[in-house]
């Protein structure tokens, strides 16, 4: 059984995209878990702001079949092929870790996001504060503290009924 986390972003329609991800990722997964949903302004590119959350779960799925799955998810969720990297975007749904694979196929292993982007480290923290970062080698809460990018900004969004 893997420990798994995925990071889940959404800025178009975002509530609604945002609840059918944990709907679908819950019925796949064990052990599921899910982070506060936080709202930040779009990084990168001027937008919608984001809705983001993360996902904690434990599977048997194989990492490239996990991987499949996501995409599937996102497809099933609106995402196009055609979307751009710094775009809108109807569900994004990244793999931030599997167990402590370090790769670069068929996924990028730790993601480089998590230590980056106060959208994935934040909720990560508040789900995963003891879980050791392979490459980073410090605890996702050693990371939180130490983290200091005052431009990225999150609230947290009331979102009943998950
Ligand atoms: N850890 C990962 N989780 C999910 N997909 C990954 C990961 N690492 C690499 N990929 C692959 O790389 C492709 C590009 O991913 P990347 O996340 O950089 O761009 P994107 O999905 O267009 O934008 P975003 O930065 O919003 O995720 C994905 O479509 C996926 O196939
Ligand atoms: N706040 C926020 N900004 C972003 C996000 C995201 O999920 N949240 N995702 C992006 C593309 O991956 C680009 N910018």
């Amino acid at each position: 059984m893997a420990q798994i986390y995925i990071s889940l972003g959404s800025n178009v329609n975002k509530e609604y995209y945002l609840r059918q991800a944990l709907i679908a990722l819950k019925a796949h997964l064990i052990e599921f878990e899910h982070s506060s949903v936080f709202e930040s302004e779009a990084v990168g590119f001027a937008g919608n702001n984001f809705y983001n959350s993360v996902v904690g779960a434990q599977t048997q799925i194989p990492l490239t079949e996990l991987c499949q799955l996501l995409k599937q998810i996102e497809r099933d969720n609106g995402r196009t092929d055609n979307d751009k990297k710094f775009s809108p975007r109807t569900l994004d749904l990244d793999l931030l870790f599997y167990d402590d694979v370090i790769c670069d196929t068929p996924a990028q292993l730790p993601r480089d996001e998590i230590t980056k982007n106060a959208f994935v480290l934040q909720p990560l923290a508040e789900i995963a504060p003891d879980f050791y970062h392979p490459t980073a080698k410090q605890t996702i809460a050693q990371l939180w503290n130490a983290y200091n990018n005052p431009k990225q900004k999150l609230w947290k969004v009331e979102f009943t009924n998950l």
